[in-house]
């Protein structure tokens, strides 16, 4: 948290699209956020019109198929220390969410990828770096953050099982 802060308070504001995609802290926490916690965890139900084999398996035609790319960005094989939120991870990294790297599939890929997925990331990056710059966060009755339930709970999209309380101070 500290090193986002420091990040964004050394800019000029407001925020302009630019300087929102040229801040390596940010990006990285958005991405790690997105990799452990999808806000949609199956993709979309897909269809297989065809037969067609995936890695040695086959995917009979007419099947339904759901993409798990929650159980993908914690998979040991791809992330080292998969459940523990390191943004650094990403730093330096050449991994994108936009489609072509397969363990980091936030908004899907292929034909029926997510269209909104450049408005989406721009929209949550620009309120992301405006409530970080203009407020100090703290929790509850001092509570640390490394005890925050982050449990989730599965609807239309991933949910927080418990709401999020949090302190705004602001911060000029
Ligand atoms: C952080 C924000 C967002 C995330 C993480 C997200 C994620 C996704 C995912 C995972 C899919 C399914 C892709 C697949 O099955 O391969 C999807 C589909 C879709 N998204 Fe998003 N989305 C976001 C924002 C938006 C926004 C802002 C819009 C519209 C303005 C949008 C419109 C759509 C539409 C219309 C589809 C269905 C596409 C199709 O089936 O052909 N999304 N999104």
């Amino acid at each position: 948290m500290n090193k986002v802060v420091e990040e964004l308070r050394t800019k000029e504001t407001p925020f302009s699209e630019q300087v929102i995609s040229q801040l390596p802290y940010l990006n990285a926490c958005f991405n790690e956020t997105l990799r452990l916690h999808p806000p949609a965890p199956f993709l979309l139900p897909h269809f297989a019109p065809e037969t067609c084999e995936v890695m040695n398996y086959t995917v009979p035609k007419n099947s339904r198929v759901f993409v798990n790319v929650w159980a993908i960005g914690r998979d040991p094989t791809f992330w080292e220390d998969p459940l523990l939120f390191k943004p650094d991870r990403f730093l330096g990294s050449n991994l994108e969410f936009k489609g072509h790297d397969f363990e980091f599939l936030p908004f899907g890929s292929g034909r029926r990828i997510c269209p909104g997925l450049m408005m989406g990331s721009k929209q949550v990056l620009l309120i992301m770096a405006n409530l970080v710059r203009f407020f100090d966060w703290s929790l509850p009755n001092n509570d640390d953050p490394g005890d925050l339930d982050m449990g989730e709970r599965l609807g239309i999209t991933m949910q927080k099982e418990q709401p999020l309380l949090l302190i705004p101070k602001i911060k000029i």
